[in-house]
């Protein structure tokens, strides 16, 4: 099962961190960007060569460092087909180095859509007969709050090809508190509280071999107190951590995600480690190398707090 695939990425390379590939120009070095320009043009085409150049320089960096990397959709979406491309050949590529993908969609819409969704993104595609896999990722990020019907077709794609998903519960931001620290007076408990448990459910479909589900949930760094009421409420669903380092989380903040193995989360970290050649003003010639050193610098951080991690019998 797909999460079990991730767990044993974490395990095996004792760090539960994902890399976040979010990369816009202002992220890029002038070297890359130059000669991305010069060879394809200052528009979409010399933009999203730019970002797949970038990417594949962190992945080599990274690669026997995180057991994942996140690519967050939107970011390529904004460079147009050509950077929907560079999103495909860098999930491509990070798969091509033993990297578990996670695609960063957000996604979710009514069931009949969603199966589009389900097979764009982790299923195949079918052209008249023959089956093609689209963008091939091993899990997505989904949104739940349409319900179960936006979620089922997701069940079924991932069963049929070993992926997994991860449904926003408490998200990181600051406003996210308006509608999800909401109380759903009938259940005494928050909106969170109700979507954690939906994931709960949804991953009785998906069990995994070490008691995780292939339905996580993405439970912000931000939200530390949360994350500890979570982790205990929710024995079976993984959590998906972002918020760390830019957003304000820290290693504290996301130790109570994790459970008595030291598993239990996967903790994001997307500027914090593209943006690392900036902050140490480095040679930008080296931003691959700085990436490197702050993804080996928060592993340190949290693996401190956590001692090791080991997985739970089976
Ligand atoms: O689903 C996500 O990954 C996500 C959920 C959430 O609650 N908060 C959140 O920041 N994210 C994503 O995690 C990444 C955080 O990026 P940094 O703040 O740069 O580390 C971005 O790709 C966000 O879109």
């Amino acid at each position: 099962m797909s999460m079990d695939r991730l767990l044993e990425n974490i395990m095996r390379k004792q760090n539960p961190t994902v890399a976040g590939l979010d990369p816009k120009l202002s992220f890029i070095p002038g070297h890359i960007k130059e000669k991305c320009f010069e060879e394809h043009g200052k528009n979409l085409e010399g933009a999203a060569a730019a970002l797949l150049e970038f990417n594949k320089g962190l992945i080599d960096a990274l690669c026997d460092v995180v057991p994942a990397v996140k690519p967050q959709a939107a970011y390529y979406e904004q460079y147009g087909w050509q950077g929907m491309r560079a999103l495909a050949e860098t999930i491509a590529y990070a798969k091509s180095k033993g990297l578990f993908v996670i695609v960063d969609g957000k996604r979710n819409d009514i069931g009949a859509t969603m199966e589009a969704y389900a097979a764009a993104h982790l299923g195949t595609t079918d052209v008249e007969g023959e089956t093609f896999e689209a963008f091939g990722a091993d899990a997505l990020t989904v949104n739940g709050y349409l319900g179960s019907d936006g979620i089922e077709p997701l069940l079924k794609v991932c069963s049929a090809h070993d992926k997994a998903i991860f449904v926003l519960a408490k998200t990181s931001n600051p406003s996210s508190g308006e509608l999800q620290d909401q109380m759903l007076h009938a259940m005494y408990e928050p909106v969170y509280r109700a979507m954690g448990n939906m994931c709960q459910q949804w991953g009785l479909k998906l069990p995994g071999k070490y008691g995780y589900s292939g339905v996580g949930a993405v439970v912000g760094a931000t939200y530390p107190k949360q994350l500890k009421e979570m982790r205990k409420a929710l024995p079976n669903t993984f959590f998906l951590v972002p918020g760390y380092g830019a957003q304000g989380g820290a290693a504290d903040d996301v130790a109570p995600g994790f459970d008595k193995h030291g598993c239990g989360a996967i903790v994001n970290s997307s500027r914090g480690i593209m943006c690392a050649w900036q902050k140490e003003g480095c040679d930008p010639k080296d931003y691959a190398g700085a990436a490197r050193r702050e993804a080996v610098r928060m592993r340190d951080e949290i693996m401190a707090r956590l001692g090791g991690i080991s997985l739970p019998a089976t």
